[in-house]
């Protein structure tokens, strides 16, 4: 949920932009209204702020449908009326979100490594009988989100929920209809998730139309539960997109570099096409918008030259140019390009279409990076994530640790509960060293059940307290079987620099250490 200061600034801009428009009545300042209003809506989507998202929708949808050379300016009276109630009905959204923040405590943020969450739960199940709930609940507790369980007729608390969770086959159909309706209306800044819905056409129609953000389908297993929702609880502010923009004119890339910036991404403008290299490798682009025609060198030519280099392979790139001549368009695309704008460009299609390329792209790199059992660093990027690290530190003149973690007779756990469970042990160790260490540290997945940890800033002493009360805590969580439960530990080596100074020597120092804590019994940590 963004915090209340931010949301109510840019409430602020949008009603400032409806007003300019109300004194003034140009196309101009609809065109500014359009890009404030897309912009706000953006903001609110990717803060998964819910019933905020869908009222700040209607009024873009509202605003876009007016978005049209052929209207004129000033609106006929009745757009300005229509309009005027949908931002009326954002802001009364706004508002009521920033007082139920107003009276709720403040969310762990930033932790730093070692502390323990404070868990206070502010995420709510509501249903029928909470021991139907007990293993997902208790999960979720090892993990620093706690539940608070609630039946369908308690009154729910005045701070309101961050995520509420909804058992729907806790209450005939046409019954939780009207619940979870009135839950909507009640909880507009939380985010509802419903359980055990029907995979069928009429109860997912019924859910999701009645304001459930997200369902999990009847059947969906435990450890898949409790993924989906830490992943809720977890979900960063994404990291703002970068676009390189190729352009000779100042004018035409200052205007692109303003529309962008409304959606908060960053630009960086090059005017002479042979700068375009070295600014890719610098400024690291998710997206190039180039223009087709420039001296010296066309668009296509660029695109082609910017292809030879692996590391752009991917990057996607969008022409922007007056061309019109589609048969061009499908050459240029064929020759590098991924999208043709034709200018003059509409900033709101604009500010999307490189949205969405941007979100294409990262995702595509995070498979890449990242292994897909938990989501951490892959063995690859792990080690090129610490090299830069390290290639970082000197100039800072701090620390840093590097801590070789592994599962103990993780072979037997497998043997005993099959491979499938075993995922699952890694797949909670890796939970619990994400909800504990910070979002600067490296969390990587090295081997099978072996995972690589960087602690910049941290001595070894330090991260060996820290790192041990992840093991503390890890061989504390139950991990369900069947009916039952099992347990198991793990054991880590710690190496510091500047002692071993290159990335290579502090993992196998680390990696000799946790041989060592293996050979002296396992279930503890051992200094290098
Ligand atoms: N379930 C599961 N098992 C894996 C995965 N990757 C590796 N393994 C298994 O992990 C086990 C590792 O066993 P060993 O290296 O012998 O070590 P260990 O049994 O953990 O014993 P110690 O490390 O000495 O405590 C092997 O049986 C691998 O097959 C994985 O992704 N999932």
């Amino acid at each position: 949920m963004p915090a209340p200061t931010a949301l109510l600034s840019r409430l602020r801009l949008v009603q400032e932009a409806w007003r300019r428009y109300r004194d003034v009545p140009s196309l101009e300042r609809f065109v500014e209204l359009a890009v404030g209003v897309n912009s706000f809506a953006e903001f609110l989507r990717h803060s998964q702020a819910t019933a905020l998202c869908h009222a700040a929708h209607e009024l873009e949808q509202a605003v876009l449908a007016l978005f049209d050379p052929g209207v004129a300016h000033p609106l006929p009276e009745t757009a300005m009326t229509e309009l005027a109630r949908h931002l009326a009905a954002l802001t009364a959204q706004v508002e009521a979100q920033v007082k139920a923040a107003a009276g709720r405590p403040e969310r762990r943020q930033g932790l730093t490594s070692g502390d323990v969450p404070a868990a206070a739960p502010q995420d709510w199940l509501i249903g029928h009988a909470s021991e139907r709930w007990c293993a997902l609940m208790e999960q979720l507790a090892h993990f620093g989100s706690p539940l608070r369980f609630l039946r369908w007729d308690d009154d729910l608390p005045e701070t309101g929920a961050s995520l509420l969770l909804v058992d729907l086959r806790s209450l005939p159909l046409p019954e939780w209809r009207a619940r979870l309706a009135q839950l909507r209306a009640s909880q507009p800044g939380s985010r509802i998730l419903c359980l055990e819905v029907r995979s069928d056409f009429e109860e997912l129609h019924a859910a999701l139309a009645g304001g459930a953000d997200h369902c999990l389908l009847e059947g969906t297993p435990l450890y898949v539960l409790v993924e989906r929702i830490l992943e809720l609880r977890q979900r960063e502010e994404p990291e703002a997109g970068r676009v390189l923009i190729v352009e000779d004119s100042r004018t035409a890339g200052e205007l692109i570099r303003r529309t962008l910036a409304e959606n908060a991404i960053a630009c960086e403008i090059v005017q002479d096409p042979r700068e375009t290299l070295p600014a890719l490798r610098r400024f690291n682009p998710d997206l190039v918008l180039m223009d087709m025609y420039m001296p010296g060198c066309t668009g296509v030519e660029l695109s082609r030259m910017i292809r030879q280099h692996p590391q752009f392979l991917s990057v996607p790139i969008v022409y922007l140019s007056a061309e019109t001549n589609v048969a061009l368009q499908v050459d240029a695309m064929r020759l590098g390009g991924d999208h043709f704008l034709t200018k003059p460009f509409n900033p709101v299609f604009l500010n999307a279409l490189v949205r969405t390329q941007i979100e294409r792209y990262r995702a595509m790199r995070r498979t890449m990076h990242h292994d897909s059992l938990t989501g951490l660093l892959n063995h690859t990027s792990g080690k090129s994530t610490l090299e830069v690290l390290l290639a970082n530190l000197p100039a800072e003149k701090t620390g840093l640790s590097v801590v070789m973690l592994d599962i103990d007779h993780f072979k037997q756990v497998n043997d005993r509960y099959g491979h499938p469970v075993g995922d699952q042990v890694i797949r909670s160790l890796s939970w619990l060293l994400r909800q504990r260490l910070r979002r600067s540290d490296l969390l990587c997945r090295y081997g099978g059940e072996e995972f690589l940890i960087a602690l910049p800033h941290t001595t070894p002493q330090q991260a060996f307290t820290i790192m041990d009360r992840i093991r503390e805590d890890f061989a504390r969580v139950r991990h369900p079987y069947r009916d039952s439960f099992f347990q198991t530990t793990a054991s880590g080596g710690i190496a510091g620099f500047p002692t071993y100074e290159t990335a290579d020597a502090l993992i196998q120092a680390a990696d000799e250490a946790l041989y060592e804590a293996k050979r002296s019994g396992r279930n503890r940590l051992v200094l290098a």
